[in-house]
C-alpha cells in the first residue's frame, strides 16, 4: 500500500479536527486536535503530561479505538470509515505495535507468538513457510536473538529478550508504521540505550515511520520530531 500524497510528500498519519470521548463520558472530550501529520519515514517522539491522551491517541491511530469525529488517515486509509474488524485487519497488516509490557502470550512459545502476528496479517501465511522462516531468522540475527529461543515459552525469557521478541513480532509483517508506547520505563540506562539503538536500526532497515511515546525526555535525541501532545490537544485535562 502507498502512503497518501499531499503534493510530493507522502504522509504516514494525517489527522484533522479529530475528537475523542470515551463511551459514557460523552461530554468529556479526551482529545480535540485541529491538525497533525507525520510524514512517511519520519520518527516522532510524542510526549505530554500524564492524562494528556497519549495512549488514547495511539489507540486511535492503530485502530483499536474508533474516532468520535474528524478525519484520521493512516497510510492513506481513512480509519473513520472502517468497521472495527477492518481496522483490526489493517493494523495486523500495516502497523507494528510494541506495548509497554510487550504483551507476549506467556505460555506460548516465542515462535507461536510471532506466528500469531503473521496469522492475523495474512490468512495464507501457511502457504510460504520458507519465506517466513528466513524472515524470522533475519530479524533474530539483526536483533541479536538466539534462534533457539523460538522454541522457549516467552515467560522463560529475560526482560531484554522479551523486548527483542516484541520488536521482532512488531516488524515481522514489514509494517509501514511502527507504534511504540513507553517501552523503556522499567529498564536501566544500559538496557534502555540498547533497546533504542535496536529499535532505530530496525526502523531504518524496514524504512518504517515511527511514533514513540515516552515520559523520558532524554530519549528525544533519537528522533527527528518532538511533539508535545498538550500543545496539540485543545482539551486541557492533563494532570502533571
Ligand atoms: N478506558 C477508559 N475509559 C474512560 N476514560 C479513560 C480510559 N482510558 C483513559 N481514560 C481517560 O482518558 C484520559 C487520557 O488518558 P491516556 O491514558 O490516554 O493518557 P496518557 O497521556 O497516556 O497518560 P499517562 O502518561 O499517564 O499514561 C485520562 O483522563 C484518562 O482518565
Amino acid at each position: 500500500m502507498q502512503a497518501s500524497q499531499i503534493g510530493s510528500k507522502p504522509q504516514a498519519i494525517e489527522l484533522s479536527q479529530l475528537t475523542f470521548a470515551y463511551p459514557g463520558r460523552n461530554t468529556n472530550l479526551v482529545l480535540d486536535i485541529p491538525k497533525w501529520t507525520l510524514n512517511a519515514g519520519e520518527r516522532c517522539f510524542l510526549f505530554g503530561a500524564s492524562g494528556a491522551g497519549k495512549s488514547t491517541l495511539l489507540n486511535l491511530i492503530s485502530g483499536v479505538l474508533p474516532t468520535t469525529s474528524g478525519k484520521l488517515k493512516v497510510l492513506g486509509q481513512e480509519l473513520t470509515q472502517m468497521s472495527s474488524r477492518k481496522r483490526d485487519q489493517f493494523r495486523a497488516r500495516h502497523i507494528g505495535v510494541v506495548f509497554q509490557q510487550f504483551n507476549l502470550i506467556p505460555y506460548l512459545s516465542v515462535n507461536d507468538n510471532i506466528q500469531l502476528a503473521l496469522h492475523f496479517a495474512d490468512d495464507n501465511a501457511d502457504d510460504h513457510q520458507d519465506t517466513i522462516v528466513s524472515r524470522i531468522e533475519r530479524l533474530f540475527d539483526a536483533l541479536q536473538l538466539d534462534i533457539a529461543l523460538l522454541q522457549r515459552q516467552s515467560r522463560e525469557l529475560s526482560v531484554g529478550q522479551q523486548q527483542r521478541v516484541a520488536i521482532a513480532r512488531a516488524l515481522i509483517n514489514n509494517p509501514e508504521l511502527l507504534i511504540v508506547d513507553e517501552p523503556t520505563s522499567a529498564l536501566d540506562t544500559y538496557a534502555r540505550d540498547n533497546f533504542m539503538t535496536l529499535l532505530m536500526d530496525s526502523c531504518a532497515i524496514n524504512q518504517s515511520s515511527l511514533l514513540f511515546v515516552s515520559h523520558d525526555l532524554t530519549l528525544q535525541s533519537y528522533f527527528d520530531l518532538h511533539t508535545d501532545l498538550c500543545k496539540l490537544n485543545r482539551v486541557s485535562g492533563a494532570q502533571s
